[in-house]
């Protein structure tokens, strides 16, 4: 329980959308490094610290949600790799006991939105409350558990940098509604790399980007100046992709529209959410899973 001893710990883990994805090299051990403009969106998953463990007993993860059915609640579960990583990282003493979870995956998996790295952020938020350890070097934490989870700890838009790990400063963001379309496949993110590699494309520079964008026209003009480079090997594998891409485009007021990160998950922008509202009732004509919301900003 939490402090007050009542409220069970919970957390939103919101999906994370790539505006822009320049491949802008490659290290040795085949990790790309990247120049991508991370933000968040309202759709999100949700994670509960239901109740401690008894002493001795392992930490259960219960997963429900629409896209929950099929995902392993095992160990390997990033969840559970993010408490393993955090007890240890943190020398948690042995006598604190674990924690039952419940993970509601409102997120398709596999999907380019950091679903599962979002999650394991959120274990590594909660569980550094709930053991007192907030000392703790969750960056590092976060970086051993994949090239997401870093962006993912403050949910805030970020440009990411090195493999992932490097967060730096991003433009103000004006205020913006966005949908996300995924046409139901899950896309391994290790093949799109690979596709990327083999089409031989050669690396691009960094962005170059203001310190603020006042409206969302000149947001969108600027993005029309970067590219997803993984978005071009995505489609080849998954030719879906292109359909989704080419219906976000053909809705009403619908001012941009791009993959996110190694896809299959598309996203379109729109001045009001009106318009973003009417355009995921159109996408989902097509079966396919959408959503709409603002991109989040938080105040700090
Ligand atoms: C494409 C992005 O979603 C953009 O935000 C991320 O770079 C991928 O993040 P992620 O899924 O957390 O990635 P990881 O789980 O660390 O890596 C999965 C696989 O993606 C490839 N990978 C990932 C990140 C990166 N900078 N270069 C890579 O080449 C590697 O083949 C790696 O084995
Ligand atoms: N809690 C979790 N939620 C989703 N996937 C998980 C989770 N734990 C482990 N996984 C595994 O991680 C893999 C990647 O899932 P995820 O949904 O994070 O992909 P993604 O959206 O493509 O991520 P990224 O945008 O970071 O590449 C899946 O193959 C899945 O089996």
């Amino acid at each position: 329980m939490s402090p007050d001893g009542m409220t069970p710990y919970h957390s939103s883990a919101r999906a994370k959308i790539n505006l822009f994805l320049h491949v802008t090299g490659r290290r040795e051990n085949g990790y790309h490094e990247l120049d991508s403009l991370a933000v968040f969106a309202d759709t999100a998953d949700r994670l509960v610290l239901e109740a401690p463990a008894l002493p001795g007993e392992k930490g259960r993860l219960v997963i429900d949600g629409p896209f929950g059915a099929g995902l392993d609640a095992g160990p390997d579960n990033l969840v559970l790799r993010a408490a393993a990583a955090l007890r240890e990282a943190a020398t948690v003493p042995s006598t604190t006991p674990d924690w039952h979870m419940r993970l509601t995956k409102n997120l398709p998996v596999a999907s380019g939105i950091g679903g599962g790295s979002a999650d394991a952020a959120a274990a590594l938020r909660l569980l550094s409350q709930a053991w007192s350890c907030e000392s703790a070097d969750l960056a590092t934490v976060a970086a051993g558990l994949g090239a997401d989870v870093p962006v993912c700890l403050a949910q805030k838009t970020q440009r990411m940098q090195g493999i992932g790990e490097t967060l730096v400063a991003a433009p103000v963001l004006p205020r913006c509604a966005m949908v996300l379309v995924n046409p139901g496949i899950a896309v391994p993110t290790p093949a799109v790399f690979k596709a990327w590699k083999e089409s031989g494309t050669g690396f691009r520079p960094p962005a170059s980007l203001p310190a603020r964008w006042e409206n969302v026209h000149a947001m969108c003009a600027a993005l029309a100046a970067t590219s997803n480079d993984l978005q071009p090997p995505a489609i080849t594998l998954y030719p879906v992709i292109g359909d989704v891409l080419a219906a976000l485009a053909d809705t009403e007021s619908c001012l941009f529209s791009r993959m996110s990160g190694s896809g299959a998950t598309c996203f379109g922008l729109y001045e009001d959410m009106p318009e973003a509202m009417r355009a995921v009732a159109s996408l989902r004509h097509h079966g396919w899973w959408a959503e709409a919301g603002w991109i989040h900003t938080p105040l700090n």
